[in-house]
């Protein structure tokens, strides 16, 4: 069994009803979304509220459709040209998926970090007030304000602030994946998609990480892909549990690692299928 942190423990009071969240306390609403890869269908019928500011984890087996789920929420999967989703994901009470939307400026809202740090081959200046200077931004003192309130909001500031004009590239994994973090809150987004954001890192780096995803949710609605039960349990409020392309169980993250309602999220958890 996974073990949980007592201090993280939650009252039944306490505990998020995510069947009921009132409009004001939700971020996301995904409708009936359905996902096909041409004829392959990866994603059916999903449906979740992901509360604001907090951390949301979705775990499965390989193969579950995790990532796509996560994919499907800055629109990622329109890169894809086999991909045809049918459904609704709500952000502010709009569609994403409406004609009218702006993909760029959802883009900008809601941003993503990856596997493997991507920095540009840049400065880590340059990095983090990239998405800044895209939006027109040139002025020395809004830019210097952002990258170093970005840096520190990425718990990177003491590590880089005397080599801020160096390389990105002269960085360790885990320093380029929190640099990449600050880039992406540098723009300022809501929503921080997280697909499987250690899995190419150190456990050291990998701690650090984790310990920015609890300090992140302060500022941000984060949702976390990760195939790391133990990482679910130690960063998130509310697990989603993935089998083939279906959700089969959504609650707050304690109850889905310690008492588990559906028999699928129970065999998964105590590691009879993987
Ligand atoms: N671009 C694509 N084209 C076709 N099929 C795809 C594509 N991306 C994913 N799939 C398929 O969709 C299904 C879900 O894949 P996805 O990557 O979302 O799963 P996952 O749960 O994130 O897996 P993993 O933990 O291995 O990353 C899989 O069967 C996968 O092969």
């Amino acid at each position: 069994m996974i073990s949980i942190d007592p201090n993280k423990t939650k009252t039944d009071a306490e505990k998020v009803d995510l069947a009921n969240l009132p409009d004001s306390e939700t971020a996301l609403e995904i409708r009936g979304l359905n996902l096909r890869y041409g004829d392959k269908q990866a994603l059916f019928d999903i449906g979740m509220k992901i509360p604001k500011k907090q951390v949301t984890a979705f775990i499965g087996p390989s193969g579950c459709g995790k990532s796509t789920l996560l994919r499907c929420i800055n629109r990622m999967n329109d890169l894809v040209d086999t991909c045809h989703i049918d459904g609704e994901i709500l952000l502010h009470g709009q569609n994403i998926y409406d004609k009218a939307v702006d993909v760029a400026a959802l883009r900008r809202n809601v941003g993503m970090v990856f596997q493997r740090p991507n920095p540009f081959p840049k400065s880590i200046y340059e990095n983090v007030v990239y998405g800044l200077r895209l939006q027109g931004e040139n002025n020395r003192r809004v830019l210097d304000e952002a990258c170093e309130r970005s840096l520190r909001g990425a718990a990177i500031w003491d590590e880089v602030k005397d080599r801020l004009h160096d390389n990105a590239f002269g960085l360790s994994g885990g320093q380029q994946q929190r640099l990449v973090i600050a880039r992406a809150i540098a723009i300022e987004p809501e929503v921080l998609l997280l697909d499987e954001p250690t899995s190419a890192l150190d456990p050291i780096s990998t701690l650090t990480i984790e310990e920015l995803i609890t300090e992140l949710k302060s500022k941000y609605t984060v949702v976390i892909v990760t195939h790391n039960m133990q990482q679910a349990a130690r960063v998130s409020d509310q697990t989603a549990f993935m089998y083939m392309g279906e959700l089969i169980e959504y609650a707050d993250t304690n109850t889905i690692f310690t008492t588990p309602q559906k028999k699928k999220t129970e065999d998964y958890i105590t590691g009879r299928y993987g």
